[in-house]
């Protein structure tokens, strides 16, 4: 492995903030966090959508995607969790620092590993959207047969059945998919941003 020491840190010549103005908006990362099945890749996708038809410039970062590749040797140990939320972190600020608006849809289970990635990016740059659901109407979901396998027990450690799920204590947005429409819950974070300057 190199040593940090021998690494040296190249500036470049175009900032985040004149990328920014260029695009015209703000950029930040969108981490949705929740349960299987609570909706944090249609709630993202949806968004996404909404956000592209606004002229916003996105990036989508989805736990299935990432784990076929840049992830593809982790599992669901609490130390994979960890360093899985720890790369997706590091790759979307890169995707801040691009002016992007990224948004990440991971379980992301563990507080701690949360509020890293927070610490990693600029202030007000992280908006922690908890994607809010009851693991029985998850389960009721179950769009991939997952928790059936889980109860089943063919699949262990799974979140929500026997590996622990931390709500977030301090959302910036809570979106509840079990009281509310997919349209209800876009809009809601289409204002946060527009509420607070981001677009
Ligand atoms: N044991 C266990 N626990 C939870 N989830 C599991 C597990 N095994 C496989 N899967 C599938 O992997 C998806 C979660 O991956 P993530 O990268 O988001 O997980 S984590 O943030 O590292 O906890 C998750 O996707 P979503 O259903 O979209 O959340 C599952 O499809
Ligand atoms: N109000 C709602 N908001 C979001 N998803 C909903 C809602 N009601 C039902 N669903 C369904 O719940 C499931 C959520 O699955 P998914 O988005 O893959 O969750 P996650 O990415 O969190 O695992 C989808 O089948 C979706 O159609």
């Amino acid at each position: 492995m190199a040593k940090s020491e021998n690494i040296v840190w190249h500036d470049s010549k175009v900032t985040k903030e004149e990328r920014q103005k260029l695009n015209g908006h703000k950029s930040a990362v969108l981490w949705f966090t929740g349960l299987s099945g609570s909706g944090k890749s249609t709630v993202s996708v949806e968004l996404e959508k909404e956000l592209y038809k606004q002229g916003v410039h996105t990036y989508r970062l989805d736990g299935d995607n990432v784990r076929h590749g840049l992830n593809k040797n982790l599992g669901f140990s609490p130390e994979d969790r960890k360093e899985n939320i720890r790369r997706i972190g590091e790759v979307a600020k890169l995707m801040v620092d691009a002016g992007l608006f990224t948004l990440t849809a991971f379980i992301s289970p563990y507080r701690e590993d949360r509020d890293a990635v927070r610490e990693l990016l600029d202030d007000g740059e992280f908006i922690e959207v908890f994607v809010k659901a009851s693991v029985e109407a998850c389960e009721a979901r179950d769009p991939k047969g997952l928790y059936k396998k889980a109860r089943a027990g063919e699949i262990k450690g799974f979140t929500g059945i026997d590996a622990p799920y931390e709500e977030p204590g301090n959302p910036e947005i809570t979106v509840e998919t079990d009281q509310q429409s997919l349209e209800e819950s876009v809009q809601q974070i289409v204002d946060y941003l527009k509420e607070n300057g981001y677009l």
